[in-house]
């Protein structure tokens, strides 16, 4: 018989965004912009069921496309580069030796995703390129429901309306690689996300740990309806620290391999500033005016990767 367990694991807070919670000023879109902000202050983070917009068909779609691209030949993996550090292919790193992942920018707009499926498939693959950009137009409009949430909550909506206009959408696609019994069993090392928002889907396989406030790691059981909706550094900064971000890692405990899929926010063309709303007496601008991707940059700098905090190396005050 299996003995119960001494302490209990705590669970992350999980919120529903069915299109009546959705319906903008009604009773329950208060409600559960209540529950956006005060799960977002305590963890970070929280997970969101999505199942009136996301259907179990564009599920198995996405991770069939998944599959697909990553049963692709490495030569032609390595051809997804970016300006951007960490926004191409990334693999083969001997700290993280499960890990492999793609980025498609601008993953919403039809020329980002034909300009990736082009660069992996040169003679088309219409299906692909229809079914990631629906994915991640789908989760794009889940994170601007919790954007709009928090900003009417915070009284600083008309500064979010600025930042929306200038969003770019990352779409990650992760694999970790079937793990040898004696390889490590990190798949992905503890950090903290240096976009705006990241919002994560994963795929049967467990392994994505959240840590909470008092230092819990916290395992995010994946399921096919739910999205975990974590901020970045650039919201922690936006926020004026009333909302962090969550450190998180990924384990592999088992052998299987597995999939997870990120749609990340990024601010371009336009400088962050901590509204003044934010402000007052007790609680002074405690970050500078930065621009996003420069602290991209910052951050695979040495002194950068070295920071305990680096959005506040970057452009604290
Ligand atoms: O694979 C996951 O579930 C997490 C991936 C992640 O943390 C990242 O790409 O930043
Ligand atoms: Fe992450």
């Amino acid at each position: 018989m299996n003995s119960s367990p001494l302490t209990k694991q705590p669970n992350l807070p999980c919120i529903d965004f069915s299109q009546e919670n959705t319906k903008q000023g009604s009773t329950s879109w208060l409600a559960t912009s209540k529950n956006v902000v005060s799960a977002l202050e305590e963890y970070g983070c929280f997970l969101a069921t999505y199942n009136d917009n996301f259907s179990p068909d564009l599920h198995n779609a996405i991770f069939e496309s998944t599959k697909q691209l990553f049963d692709l030949p490495l030569e032609t993996k390595l051809r997804n580069t970016s300006k951007t550090p960490s926004h191409g292919y990334v693999g083969q790193e001997p700290v993280v030796p499960l890990y492999e992942g793609l980025g498609i920018e601008n993953a919403t707009t039809l020329q980002g995703a034909h300009a990736f499926t082009n660069l992996m498939w040169p003679s088309g693959n219409a299906t692909f390129c229809e079914t990631a950009r629906l994915f991640t137009e789908v989760v794009a409009e889940l994170d601007q429901i919790v954007m709009r949430m928090v900003s009417q909550s915070y009284g600083i909506e008309k500064h979010y309306e600025r930042l929306l206009e200038s969003t770019s959408y990352l779409f990650r696609l992760i694999k970790y690689r079937q793990r040898h019994e004696k390889e490590t069993s990190l798949g992905i090392v503890p950090h903290t996300d240096k976009s705006f928002m990241s919002i994560l889907h994963q795929h049967q396989v467990p392994g994505l740990e959240i840590k909470s406030t008092n230092d819990q790691w916290i395992l995010v059981d994946p399921s096919p309806s739910s999205f975990i909706v974590m901020a970045g550094d650039a919201c922690m900064a936006w926020t004026n620290g009333r909302i962090e971000a969550p450190q998180h890692r990924v384990i592999m405990k088992g052998t299987e391999e597995r999939y997870s899929l990120g749609v990340f926010t990024f601010i371009r063309d336009e400088i962050i500033h901590t509204p003044e709303e934010l402000a007052d007496e007790e609680h002074e601008i405690q970050f500078q005016p930065f621009d996003h991707y420069k602290y991209i940059d910052f951050y695979y700098t040495d002194e950068g990767k070295k920071s305990k905090c680096p959005i506040k190396s970057y452009c604290g005050v």
